[in-house]
Order: C-alpha cells, then structure tokens, then sequence
C-alpha cells in the first residue's frame, strides 16, 4: 500500500505548473500528494526505478539509455487548460509518430488540471487501449483510471459506424445505390446523380469517410446531456492521408446528399406519378431522414474543424525531413480548408549525448538537420514548435503518460 501510494504520490500532478487551472483542487487528492517528479529524475526508467516499481509490462530488455532533454519549446498549455468552456484538440499526423501518445497524455493532463476530458479516438487502428494500457474498446464511454478528475476514453469502431451509415441504402431491400435510388424515388435519376460519385461513396467508402462517420458518431454523442460535462475532448486522429480526405468530405457530402433531399422533394411535389411511388410507405421516408440528419451532423464536423474559438489541430511529427515534409504538406492542407493551427510537437527527439555511442550522436546530427528543415520551411515555422524527447522506455499507462505529458505540455 505504502509503495502505491508514493508511486500515486509522485505521479500525481496538480503541480505549480497548474497555477492558471481554472478548477479548485481535487479534494481527493491530499495535500501531500501534490509531487511533481524530482527534477533529478531524467528518464522514465529512472522514474519508475527510483520508486521500486515496475512499469505494467517491461519493455524489452535493451534499454536506451537517453535522457530526457528538457523541452525547448513551452507549449503554452495555460493558455491550453484556461477557461471553462468545450474546447476540442485534434491530433493528428504521420502513422507511428507518437499521436496517440501526445493525445493520452494530453488528455491526461487536462483530467489532472480539473478538466472533465474525454479523449476519442477515430483512427481505424485504435492504440488508447494500448496506451493507457486498459480496455477502453466497445464503443462506448469507458472511465479511465488513474487521473485526479474524471477522464473518460471512446473508441469509435468504424466498421460498425460505416455499417450503420450502408444500413441506410439498404432500408429499401437494396444493397447498391440503384436500389437506393429507386427506394427513394429516385431511381431514373441515378444516371443524372452520376457525377455526384454517390454510387461509389456507399458501396466502397472511401478512406477518410470512415473517419467522417466516426467523427459525426461522436458529434452524435456530444449531443446527449451525458456528455455535458466534458469541457475538453481530445481527439487521437487517423494518420495524416485520413485527415486530409476527411476534410473534405464533409463539404462533398453535404453537397451529394443535400441535392439529393432537394431534388427528391422537387420532383415529390411537381409528379403526382412520382408522388405515387413516393407515397409507397414510410421507409422511404426513414431512409431521407436518416441522411438528412447525417447531413447535419456532417455540416457540424465541417463546421466544427474550422471554429478557431473552439477547436485547434496540433500536429504531431518527428525529426526527420520525410516526417517533416509531410506535416508541412498536413498544414498547407489544413489552412487551406480554414482548419485552425497553431501547434506542431516534434517527437522521440534524442537528447544530446552523453555517452560515446557514435550511432546516438550521428542520429541526433540528422534530427537537429530535420529541425533546421522546420525551422526555414514555410508552413511550419510560424507554428509553435514543442519538442518532446524520445524516452527510454514505451509510453504505457496512465503514470507514463503523466510522465510525458508534463515534459511536453508546457
Ligand atoms: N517520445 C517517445 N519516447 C518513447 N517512445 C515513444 C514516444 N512517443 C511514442 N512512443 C512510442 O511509440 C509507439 C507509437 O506511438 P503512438 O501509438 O503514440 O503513435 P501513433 O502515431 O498514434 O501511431 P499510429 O499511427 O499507428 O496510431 C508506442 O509504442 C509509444 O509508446
């Protein structure tokens, strides 16, 4: 008992750095327990060393031994945690970059600094189960154990939301959007809807549509009042291809299916003949709704992607020039659709070296060439650059998470 409550005691944050939370203290934590880790303690297995504990599942027996290098950068995450309003953070990047990570412990700092969080995550390969090392799987709203305030995690399956979104073409007995068509009334128009691209969108989604459904599922969510507590909600998003079709499917789905709607009641009204296959039964009718609500909530994840008062898009990257390439390719891409920016994390950056291991110092000389890339590239040099090291252990459970996210979250 003794041991896990120092563990608890020296993860637990609500630490000075939390001054401008805008929550009074978890009255759950004692005072005593107010602990940062010891500036002394310079890497995660030192950390968990330093404690006689052993991490949930040791990594493998070859340990780096890296040291932390303090963050250069702060991340201005007062500004991040003040007020009470919802604020979404969305995460995204290259595949393997460290996304997850960043947004668990993101999340985790929120949770600590008083914010009811809720981190999502939509990526079709979810990892929060992973990284927070619990089951946090099942589509549903999971408690996460271990922060100071109510942390809670949904993974959206996106198989399961797609196959709601083909539950809809299938209402009328079809399973191709022929059958759709004519089950709306609609059928002799399918070769006119032709340029619309609506036949290939239902019958193989496109990437990227799977991350729209599972956003809108979450859009969904946050319309009940259970979800009303949550004044922060991290997003772990898909990789970086993901998110850029994403983007504008929203706009091409609102355009697909808004003329649909509109060109079906058109025509309802002008034929009576048409008005007869309309007025068949109202499955029909189930079918126009149920798009015209994904309309809406569509509408609302565009719209809600580009509310600069409310949500930022954080780009998480490593140092090497491909990475970066690509996260500059990610920022043109997301100004360009008004997708507010402000933040780019650099990860797994090595510290300076301290021993002679040549291949350590040869592999930091080719980072800080990445980072000199930022630095003179013009998408992300105006970006607020946060470095976070590479740590000498895997990034599992909610005590690493901690560990990390107050080096990177400044
Ligand atoms: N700074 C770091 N130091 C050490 N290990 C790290 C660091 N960041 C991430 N990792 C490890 O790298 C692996 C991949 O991280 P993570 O799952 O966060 O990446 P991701 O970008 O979300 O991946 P994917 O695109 O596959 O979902 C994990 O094992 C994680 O613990």
């Amino acid at each position: 008992m003794a041991k896990a409550v120092a563990w608890l005691a020296s993860f637990t944050s609500y630490s000075s750095s939390s001054s401008s939370s805008p929550f009074p203290r978890n009255p759950m934590v004692p005072v005593g327990f107010s602990l940062s880790l010891s500036p002394r303690i310079h890497t995660l297995s030192s950390a968990f060393r330093s404690l006689s504990i052993k991490p949930k599942r040791p990594n493998s027996s070859f340990e780096v031994r890296s040291v932390a290098a303090p963050a250069e950068d702060i991340a201005g995450f007062d500004e991040m945690v003040s007020g009470t309003e919802r604020k979404y953070y969305m995460l995204g990047g290259k595949g393997g970059v460290g996304k997850t990570s960043c947004a668990a412990s993101l999340a985790v700092k929120f949770a600590n600094n008083g914010h009811h969080t809720l981190v999502v995550s939509t990526d079709p390969a979810h990892s929060l189960s992973d990284s927070f090392a619990q089951d946090l799987t099942g589509g549903m709203l999971v408690p996460v154990e271990g922060p100071d305030f109510p942390l809670f995690a949904l993974e959206i399956n996106p198989d399961k939301a797609r196959e709601e979104f083909r539950d809809v073409t299938k209402n009328n007995g079809g399973t191709g959007v022929k059958e759709f068509m004519d089950g709306m009334g609609l059928g002799m128009l399918v070769e006119q809807l032709g340029e619309l691209k609506l036949g290939e969108l239902l019958d193989t989604p496109p990437p990227g549509l799977d991350e729209a459904i599972a956003i809108s599922k979450v859009m969904q969510f946050l319309e009940s009042p259970q979800y009303n507590m949550f004044t922060r909600i991290v997003f772990d998003t898909a990789p970086t291809g993901h998110t850029l079709r994403l983007l504008s499917l929203p706009d091409f789905l609102d355009a697909s299916i808004g003329k649909i709607l509109k060109l079906r009641q058109k025509i309802a009204s002008a034929t009576s003949a048409i008005k007869s296959v309309f007025g068949q039964e109202e499955t029909k009718q189930n079918a126009a709704d149920k798009l015209e609500r994904l309309r809406e909530r569509m509408v609302k994840v565009r719209d809600l992607f580009r509310d600069a008062d409310s949500t930022e898009f954080v780009i998480v990257t490593i140092p090497t020039v491909m990475a970066v390439s690509e996260s500059s390719r990610l920022s043109a891409s997301l100004k360009k659709e008004n997708v507010p920016v402000k933040r780019l994390i650099v990860n797994q950056i090595l510290p300076p070296s301290v021993s002679d291991c040549k291949f350590c110092a040869v592999k930091r000389k080719d980072q800080m060439r990445a980072l000199d890339v930022i630095q003179s590239d013009p998408e992300l040099s105006s970006l607020k650059l946060i470095q976070s090291p590479l740590v000498d252990m895997e990034i599992r459970g909610v005590p690493a998470l901690k560990f990390m996210g107050d080096i990177v979250w400044k």
